[in-house]
């Protein structure tokens, strides 16, 4: 028999889609690969992304759309917490389906998510997350005239997108409860969209404006809980060095020390692969034996099996 692991699993915007219909169909799809895991016997904790829906839910109760519409204007953590709560739904309906279809008997639960972040973190002097939706220049100039606190920049070729300020995660003020439930058997749904941004002050947690990136606390959130393997799904089934170049390789595996100087070397795209080879060579390093695999969703039978995906380990 496999050796059961416990896993932390990263999904990135593919797998949940823009809108709420669309969300409903994706992560039905999304729901196999982790259900896979479960049936194995692994302990599988999810992480995901959140960048589209809290770019929507932001500007829907924007300073100038809530005063059009008579509501009040939603700060960056609430809406995080409701981009969790939201995406938490979908996920954790469709597991629960997908789990029920196998005659699993595995309890899901979605907790919402807090991550202690520095106040200090010089991240939050220059915005570099891109979030909500791509639009055309003239569209992000309007928007730009139209919300004083918007930074919007053009994002990898695909159009351009609002950035906002995105500090490292520190500590899970949850993480108690996530283990306490994962030791007794529940599939946890956490630190979706990176973890509502939030800073101690005495004994109060104080939401901050940010959005943190969803790979770099899954991985936080994965040496908490002590686990054995960081998957992060996302929309290409490898990682490439001279990625979009005459010279493209796509890479079976790399140690941590090939990994950092590709790094190094500028090989990955800030905002898009680089925090996702960051994330999972922070965790093969973290301690001997734990390994990360970086693959798309489509592949994740394959990439669990050994068969494709970009494997990164300690040596
Ligand atoms: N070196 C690279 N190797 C592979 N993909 C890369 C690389 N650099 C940039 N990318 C791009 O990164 C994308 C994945 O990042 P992103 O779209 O931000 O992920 P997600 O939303 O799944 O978290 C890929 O679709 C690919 O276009
Ligand atoms: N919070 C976050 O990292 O979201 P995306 O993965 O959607 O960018």
């Amino acid at each position: 028999m496999k050796k059961q692991e416990k896993i932390v699993v990263a999904l990135g915007g593919n797998a949940l889609g823009r809108a709420p219909e669309e969300q409903i169909r994706l992560v039905k799809h999304t729901a196999k690969p982790i259900v896979d895991l479960i049936e194995e016997g692994h302990q599988v904790i999810l992480a995901h992304g959140n960048g589209p829906q809290v770019g929507m839910i932001n500007l829907a109760m924007s300073a100038a759309n809530a005063a059009a519409a008579g509501t009040p204007e939603m700060p960056f953590p609430e809406c995080g917490a409701m981009s969790q709560g939201y995406i938490g739904y979908h996920l954790q309906n469709a597991i629960r389906e997908e789990i029920h279809n196998r005659n699993l008997k595995v309890p899901v639960a979605t907790v919402i998510t807090q991550v202690i972040v520095d106040k200090d973190d010089p991240a939050f002097l220059k915005p570099i997350k891109p979030i909500g939706a791509f639009y055309a220049e003239e569209e992000a100039l309007a928007l730009m005239k139209q919300h004083d606190d918007y930074q919007m920049v053009e994002d990898a070729g695909r159009g351009w997108r609002r950035v906002v300020a995105s500090p490292k995660p520190v500590d899970v003020a949850e993480k108690d409860t996530v283990k306490i439930l994962m030791d007794s058997g529940h599939m946890v749904i956490t630190v979706g969209g990176g973890g509502i941004p939030v800073y101690r002050d005495g004994n109060a947690l104080i939401g901050i404006p940010a959005v943190i990136d969803k790979d770099y606390s899954a991985e936080k959130i994965a040496e908490l809980m002590d686990a054995d393997y960081l998957i992060i799904l996302t929309t290409v089934e490898k990682v490439a060095i001279n990625f979009n170049t005459p010279n493209e390789t796509w890479l079976d595996r790399m140690t941590v020390d090939e990994a950092t100087a590709y790094i190094e070397d500028g090989m990955f795209t800030p905002g898009s692969m680089l925090p996702k080879v960051q994330a999972a060579v922070l965790f093969a390093a973290s301690k001997t034996g734990r390994k990360s695999l970086i693959t798309s969703l489509d592949k994740a039978k394959d990439g669990i099996a050994g068969l494709t995906g970009t494997i990164i380990t300690q040596a």
